[in-house]
C-alpha cells in the first residue's frame, strides 16, 4: 500500500490556461491530484471545468503551461500519459449504433488488448459497471444512467492508475446517483481521481480535497473541511460566496474575474 510520503503527482496542472479569442476559459489554473487521493473539481456552469479537463487529458492543447498525467506531458508524451488515463468526457464517447459489447470489443482493440487480456478486461469492466443486462443492445436505446456506465465502462477498459471523469452523475436519478458513487467509492481504494460534479454531497461523501474554479481561475483549493469553514459550516454557502459573479460587464472582463485577498490565500496550488 501506498504510504502519504511515498504518493507522487499522478495528475498536474501546471499554469493550465485556455483563450478563445479574447475569452479565457480557464486561466493559470495549477493544482496537483496525489497518487490515491480522490480531488473533486467545483464550479458554477461555464467555470471552465470540461475545459480543464480537456486539457489535463491532451484532448485540446492548452494556451499556456503544460498539463501532465503520471509525469507525461500531455502534449509531448500523449500516448505514454494515455495509458495511465482513464477519461470520461461530459457527454461519453459513445458511438450509438454499436451495442456495448461492441463498442468494449472496439475500445479494447484500439488499446492493444487482445485474446484471454482482452477477454479479461472486459468481464471486469462489465462487471464493475453492471453491464450484464444490457451488452446487446443498442446504445442509443439505453437509459442515461447505463449509458452513462458505459461511458465509465470505457473510461475503466484498460484498467488506468488515473481516472478523470467530468460530471459521472449527471443528469442521473438518485439511485444511479448511488450505484456511480458506490462505483467510485471502490475505485477510490487503487485508483487516483479528478472527480467533476455540482454535487455538494458528493464531495462530502468521497472527495479527499477540492479544487474550486470560478470564471476560470481558482478560487479554492484545500480540504472539504477548510471549504466548509468557508462557508461558516455549510458548502452550499461556501460555494456561493466563492463563485457568486463579480462580473459587472460581459463574459471578456477577466479582470473581474480576480479573486479576493482571503480567497486567494485558500487557492494557492498544492
Ligand atoms: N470551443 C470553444 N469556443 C469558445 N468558447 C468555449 C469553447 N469551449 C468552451 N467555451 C467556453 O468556455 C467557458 C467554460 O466552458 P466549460 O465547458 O469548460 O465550463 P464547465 O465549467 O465545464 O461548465 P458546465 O458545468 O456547464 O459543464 C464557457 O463560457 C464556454 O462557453
Amino acid at each position: 500500500m501506498t504510504q502519504p510520503n511515498d504518493r507522487r503527482p499522478m495528475i498536474e496542472a501546471d499554469g493550465l490556461s485556455k483563450f478563445y479569442g479574447p475569452f479565457a476559459a480557464s486561466r493559470d489554473i495549477n493544482f496537483s491530484v496525489m497518487q490515491g487521493e480522490l480531488v473533486a473539481f467545483l464550479g458554477p456552469n461555464g467555470a471552465g471545468k470540461s475545459t480543464t479537463m480537456k486539457m489535463l487529458t491532451g484532448y485540446i492543447a492548452p494556451s499556456e503551461g503544460e498539463a501532465r498525467i503520471a509525469g507525461f506531458n500531455m502534449m509531448e508524451d500523449r500516448i505514454e500519459g494515455s495509458k495511465h488515463l482513464g477519461y470520461l468526457p461530459e457527454s461519453g464517447p459513445l458511438y450509438m449504433e454499436m451495442t456495448p459489447a461492441g463498442m468494449l470489443d472496439f475500445f479494447a482493440e484500439a488499446r492493444g488488448l487482445t485474446g484471454a487480456k482482452k477477454r479479461d478486461r472486459i468481464e471486469a469492466v462489465v462487471d464493475i459497471c453492471d453491464l450484464s443486462s444490457v451488452m446487446f443492445k443498442a446504445i442509443s436505446k439505453l437509459s442515461k444512467g447505463f449509458k452513462q456506465r458505459v461511458g465509465m465502462s470505457q473510461a475503466l477498459l484498460h484498467d488506468p492508475d488515473v481516472l478523470i471523469l467530468d460530471e459521472p452523475t449527471a443528469g442521473l436519478d438518485p439511485n444511479q446517483i448511488r450505484g456511480v458513487r458506490a462505483t467510485m467509492r471502490r475505485l477510490a481504494e487503487t485508483k487516483t481521481i479528478l472527480l467533476s460534479t455540482h454535487i455538494l454531497q458528493e464531495v462530502e461523501a468521497m472527495a479527499d480535497r477540492v479544487v474550486m474554479i470560478n470564471e476560470g481561475r481558482m478560487v479554492f483549493s484545500g480540504d472539504v473541511q477548510s471549504l466548509s469553514t468557508a462557508g461558516d459550516g455549510d458548502l452550499n454557502e461556501a460555494f456561493h460566496r466563492l463563485t457568486a459573479s463579480k462580473k459587472k460587464t460581459g463574459d471578456d472582463d477577466q479582470d473581474s474575474a480576480e479573486p479576493t485577498p482571503s480567497q486567494e490565500s485558500k487557492a494557492e496550488a498544492s
